[in-house]
């Protein structure tokens, strides 16, 4: 049979309980949210799979290739604190690396890991080491903070803004997947995506309640929104913000960027609702407005419902 990432996850997650009344948030927000005492605890996993995340080959392509792997392990899950409004703090690495392994390549992983964490102060206190047939990374990272924002608050009436140009790292992922670079920026934001933490942080602060990350597609996180939230998202294709790099990928066609910016993945930048009382808040820390939060359920596009497409596992497709 074949599995869908996220009937899976539901499926899972009916057949698990928790006991403490400190966890307020379990499985199904970008992290788990648990009080600790006078702040909130975030908790969050993810991984980079060879083949699935990531081609081995794609070594003799990039200088450096396992080195911006290890900040992209670190950014990810980070990305996934910053959609909670929280401050990334420790982390436990999981390392699966076949038998015999070029220890310098592990040594450029740790480089980039290393850099990231100091840059985003994050301390590594634990992990787990085996042997395996496929390389596989994984990041378990804590975060904290004052406050929390959650993908279930979106009302009717909320404006709906995004960090960033969106679209960059799907075409950066088709040029490596083609062995074909014509942009060398956007195959560096696949590469080397940024997290958005402080804009997370600071968001959050202004009142924002309402936000998630964009992994898997910006059509497929609004989709998360709607459906967590109950409402429906109208977005307007001429106010999302793509790159003059994407643009010249594509020769100049904004229709073409925006198959990038609507359904490729891996563009790490948050979407926020907020009230409209909030708007110059928000702008002022660089988000953008692409659309407004109305009763009904779905994601339109230029008032035409989009189908929810984005990655995933199992069920394959974009
Ligand atoms: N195998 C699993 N068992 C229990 N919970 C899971 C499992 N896989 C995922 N989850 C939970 O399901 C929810 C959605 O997971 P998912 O990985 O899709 O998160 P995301 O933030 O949407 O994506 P990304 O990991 O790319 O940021 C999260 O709350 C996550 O903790
Ligand atoms: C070789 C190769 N093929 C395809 C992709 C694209 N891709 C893989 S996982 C994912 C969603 C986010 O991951 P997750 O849901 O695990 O957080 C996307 C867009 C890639 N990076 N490498
Ligand atoms: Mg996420």
């Amino acid at each position: 049979m074949k599995l869908d990432e996220f009937s899976l996850i539901s499926f899972l997650s009916r057949k698990l309980s928790i006991f403490q009344p400190e966890v307020l948030i379990g499985i199904g927000d970008d992290t788990a949210v648990v009080k600790n005492g006078n702040k909130y605890s975030f908790y969050t996993t993810d991984v980079l799979v060879e083949n699935v995340h990531f081609l081995d080959n794609w070594k003799s392509n990039v200088p450096d290739f396992y080195y911006f792997l290890g900040r992209k392990l670190i950014t990810i899950s980070a990305s996934d604190v910053a959609s909670m409004g929280g401050m990334p703090v420790y982390g436990l690495i999981n390392l699966l690396i076949p038998e015999v392994y070029d220890l310098k390549e592990l040594e450029e992983f740790y480089e980039g890991v290393s850099e990231l964490c100091n840059e985003l102060r994050i301390s590594v206190i634990g992990g787990d080491t085996s042997k395996s047939s496929a390389k596989t990374f994984s990041f378990f990272l804590i975060g904290e903070g004052k406050k929390f924002m959650l993908r279930s608050n979106a009302k009717p009436g909320d404006l709906v803004a995004v960090t960033g140009t969106l679209g960059d790292s799907a075409a950066g992922l088709e040029q490596l997947l083609k062995k074909e670079i014509k942009v060398f920026p956007l195959v560096e934001r696949f590469l080397n995506p940024t997290s958005r933490v402080r804009e997370g942080v600071e968001v959050s602060n202004l009142g924002v309640i309402t936000c998630t990350d964009v992994s898997d597609s910006l059509v497929f996180n609004l989709y998360t929104i709607a459906e967590s939230s109950g409402i429906a998202i109208k977005v307007d294709s001429k106010n999302i913000p793509l790159s003059p790099h994407l643009l010249t990928y594509t020769t100049g066609s904004r229709e073409k960027a925006l198959r990038y910016a609507l359904y490729g993945g891996e563009d790490y930048e948050l979407i926020v609702t907020f009230e409209e009382s909030l708007l110059s808040g928000v702008e002022s820390l660089g988000f953008t407005v692409i659309g407004e939060v109305v009763e009904g359920e779905g994601v339109f596009v230029d008032n035409k419902k989009v189908e929810k497409k984005g990655y995933n596992h199992f069920g394959g497709e974009r």
